[in-house]
């Protein structure tokens, strides 16, 4: 594994490769919201400012949204592909989302958990479900919440890159998208969105801290003792 770089999870004394060397396997954090109260906007912000967390991306079907980068935002596939991935296991939970397939592709998840990263997940509740009934100890659930139906809307019409009928059919979903909030471990109501990058790395540090992710803090504990 990958030495901790950083001091939020290096306790003071800790060298690489020392006994007393903490280390952690990644979280998983996932962010749901009704379409357009702000994931892919905390996302960005959240991956510009914090290196030790990945993007997970997702496939799709979903045709790309202008300017939108095949391999960045999605990997855009045929419905024939998503389905051979679907079916040869290579995707870690799945789900269809406005008549549109989606899923997270699990090797790339598996090798950045494993080296100690956090991954960030844009996911929908379906997925969430998923990914609670195969990873509940990694994963960190964060809703969005927009603070009122109209901004919802606002967001969705200025972001300007779908269709009025698009508009339409998510912002008839938001209520039942909404329903799902008790799920989830933390909730943002997104009114401001350095206010809720704010409190979405506070939520991530903590997590970061839990005990039951630290390894090696047992053997860190005994030398200290050791020493006293
Ligand atoms: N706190 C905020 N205040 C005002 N506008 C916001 C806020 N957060 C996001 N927006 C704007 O709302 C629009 C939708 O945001 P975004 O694309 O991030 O939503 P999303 O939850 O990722 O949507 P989807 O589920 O459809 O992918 C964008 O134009 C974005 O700039
Ligand atoms: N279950 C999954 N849901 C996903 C995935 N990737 C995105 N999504 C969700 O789909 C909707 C619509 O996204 P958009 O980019 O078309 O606006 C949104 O709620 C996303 O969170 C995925 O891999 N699995």
């Amino acid at each position: 594994m990958a030495a901790p770089t950083s001091s939020h999870f290096a306790l003071p004394g800790w060298k690489p490769g020392s006994r007393s060397g903490l280390a952690r396997r990644g979280l998983m954090l996932v962010l749901s919201s009704p379409s357009g109260a702000g994931k892919t906007t905390l996302s960005r912000r959240l991956l510009a400012e914090d290196d030790r967390i990945t993007m997970s991306v997702s496939v799709t079907t979903r045709p790309p949204r202008p300017g939108e980068v095949d391999g960045k935002d999605y990997f855009f596939l045929t419905p024939d592909r998503f389905t051979e991935m679907r079916d040869t296991g290579a995707l870690l939970e799945h789900a269809t989302v406005f008549g549109n397939f989606y899923g997270t592709p699990r090797e790339a998840v598996e090798e950045a958990l494993s080296a100690g990263r956090d991954v960030l997940f844009d996911i929908d509740w379906q997925g969430t479900q998923q990914l609670d009934q195969s990873a509940q100890q990694d994963l960190v659930k964060v809703f969005l919440l927009p603070p009122t139906a109209g901004d919802l809307e606002k967001r969705l019409r200025t972001r300007a890159q779908d269709s009025d009928e698009v508009v339409h059919q998510r912002m008839s979903k938001a209520s039942d998208e909404i329903s799902h909030y008790t799920e989830y471990d933390y909730i943002l109501i997104n009114q401001d969105v350095d206010d809720s990058l704010a409190k979405l790395k506070a939520i991530l540090q903590a997590e970061r801290l839990k005990r039951r992710r630290l390894t090696g803090l047992a053997d860190f504990v005994k030398d200290l003792r050791e020493a006293l």
